[in-house]
């Protein structure tokens, strides 16, 4: 919709047939966003080769532990100077890869031509044509630049910036932020906990970042306080509500039951932990999330042992 609305010509790849089909004949998703009309410009196709048919710019949306497999499929049918840009939020498990370091591996393309665009961007509120301002990260500012053209409407504000590392860490950290965060709230903690919880969760992010080469700024700006505040104070988050259900009680196999969305940082707060191992860094706060999330700790329990932590200097 955002690109139909900046002027694109856009084909979408879904899965299913009659998704497909229900787009190219009602004008709406009949499973997600159905509230929405789609511009006449967007049609929906199952066949990944008319999809990409011609296309100079790929915008890949796929839960991000899958983006590897349908990737497989899809770089052959490429074209050649053809720039992908990441839309995901998420770590690979296993690898701890970027999502744009699985893209440039697995199409086998050169950085200058692989892109990131993320922000404080829930969906729901894009879908209203709502305000907002996102970030085109890609090692090459003029690609960088086509593709902000390329999203540029009168609600979506794009920005340029060329520091991919650190605009995709700082989508994929917040989630498991935003988990924490969640968490919290569901355990009836109340708004210090939370503006602490994003604080330091912010300030483990920038450690994070500087140890794998980031810009410190980005984590300051959309990409990073940006996504995070809108992350964790949206209830429209899936990331938030799944970490809201957890804290109220829910087990895990309830939580994901009750959850119909990916919800990225479930799985990355591993990734990320493994990241942050790999690179010698603490986060604290992500490593409590996956002892939440993955090894049954009560969050009663993980937040005492997050407060006792030793007494430490801000930063
Ligand atoms: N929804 C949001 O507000 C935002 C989402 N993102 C990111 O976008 C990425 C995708 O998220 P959503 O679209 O919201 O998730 P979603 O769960 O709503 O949709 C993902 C889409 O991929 C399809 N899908 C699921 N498994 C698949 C597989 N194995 N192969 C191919 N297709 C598959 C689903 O059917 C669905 O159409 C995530 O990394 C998320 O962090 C980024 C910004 C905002
Ligand atoms: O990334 C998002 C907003 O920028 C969406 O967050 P959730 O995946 O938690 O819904």
């Amino acid at each position: 919709m955002v690109l139909a609305d900046a002027g694109c010509e856009v084909t979408l790849w879904g899965r299913r047939p009659d998704i497909a089909a229900a787009i190219n004949t009602t004008r709406t998703n009949p499973q997600y966003s159905s509230e929405i009309t789609l511009p006449p410009a967007v049609t929906a196709t199952t066949d990944p080769a008319r999809a990409a048919a011609g296309a100079e710019l790929v915008f890949l949306a796929v839960p991000s532990q899958s983006l590897r497999a349908n990737l497989a499929d899809w770089a052959p049918l490429l074209r050649p100077d053809a720039v992908l840009v990441s839309l995901m939020k998420g770590v690979e498990l296993g690898t701890a890869k970027r999502m744009s370091e699985v893209i440039e591996e697995v199409a086998k393309v050169d950085r200058d031509r692989v892109a990131v665009l993320t922000g404080p961007n829930l969906a729901a509120e894009i879908a209203a044509r709502q305000p907002a301002a996102a970030v085109v990260a890609c090692r090459d500012e003029a690609a960088a630049r086509r593709i902000q053209t390329a999203c540029h409407t009168a609600y979506y504000r794009p920005y340029t910036n060329t520091d991919v590392i650190g605009c995709e860490l700082g989508g994929a950290v917040k989630n498991v932020i935003a988990l924490a965060v969640g968490i919290a709230g569901g355990m009836g903690l109340g708004d210090n906990t939370k503006a602490s919880l994003i604080t330091r969760g912010l300030a483990e992010t920038t450690r994070l970042g500087l140890a794998m080469g980031a810009d410190p700024y980005t984590f300051a700006g959309l990409a990073g306080m940006g996504d995070l505040v809108a992350t964790c104070s949206s209830p429209l988050s899936r990331n938030n509500t799944f970490g809201h259900n957890l804290g109220r009680g829910m087990s895990l196999a309830e939580t994901i039951a009750a959850t119909s969305q990916t919800a990225e940082g479930v799985k990355s707060c591993e990734s990320v932990a493994d990241l942050a191992r790999r690179h010698g860094v603490d986060m604290p706060i992500t490593e409590t999330v996956v002892d939440i999330v993955h090894n049954g700790k009560p969050p009663v329990v993980a937040v005492k042992e997050l407060m006792s932590r030793s007494a430490k200097p801000e930063r």
